[in-house]
């Protein structure tokens, strides 16, 4: 049975280079879902590869189409990102597995959307002193650095990821990225495989 893999956790767990690693690992067979985002594009990214970078005018026709399973806006001090998964026909999940990154809500959203069987959330942990400082290191490498939204974005985690609402999630699985990164590839490809034999 094929399922779509739904990496989530609060902001600079890991997530994107976990994702991109365990994309690399061929024998997983993983497509990428790639989302959308009204966000701009960061230095390193690549449209179609972390996100369709989109505008509000596409984002509207998309809807229109109804063809937008689950969106969430962020009110940043830029704007307002909305980051979204369209039914866009690159899912085929008779037969194939997928690998995507997305939110708490968004999971819920997805899993409402294809049934609990299909949908395999992978949260991703990290203590929030050394994610703070990963999260601050990575920002000073982008032209301008958003400290100001990093802090935003930091503390939104606390109360979009509270322990309730993963209660309430039915997420009972973690995995930590504290110590290094390929011990948390390892440990999720196990998982990945695991449900490949189910
Ligand atoms: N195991 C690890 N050890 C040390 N640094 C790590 C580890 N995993 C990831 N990092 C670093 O932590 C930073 C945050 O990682 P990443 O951007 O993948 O997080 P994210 O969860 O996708 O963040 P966001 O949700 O904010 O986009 C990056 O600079 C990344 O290189």
């Amino acid at each position: 049975m094929s399922s779509l893999f739904y990496i989530i956790g609060k902001s600079s767990t890991g997530k994107d280079t976990i994702y991109k690693e365990l994309c690399q690992k061929k024998e997983l067979n993983l497509r990428p879902l790639v989302m959308y985002t009204t966000r701009p594009i960061r230095d390193m990214e690549e449209e179609g590869r972390e996100y369709y970078f989109v505008d509000d005018v596409t984002l509207k026709q998309l809807e229109q189409t109804g063809k937008v399973i689950e969106k969430r806006a962020y009110h940043t001090i830029y704007g307002i990102w909305t980051y979204f998964t369209v039914d866009d026909e690159h899912l085929d999940l008779e037969k194939q597995d997928y690998l995507a990154i997305g939110t708490l809500e968004s999971y819920e959203k997805i899993r409402d959307y294809y049934g609990d069987q299909k949908v395999v959330p992978l949260y991703i942990e990290v203590e929030d002193g050394l994610r703070l400082e990963r999260a601050l290191e990575r920002e000073r490498k982008q032209q301008p650095p958003k400290y100001e939204e990093m802090c935003r974005r930091f503390l939104a985690d606390q109360a979009d990821y509270s322990e309730e609402k993963l209660k309430g999630a039915g997420i009972t699985q973690r995995y930590s990225n504290e110590k290094d990164l390929m011990s948390c590839v390892e440990t999720l490809a196990a998982v990945i495989r695991e449900y490949g034999q189910k």
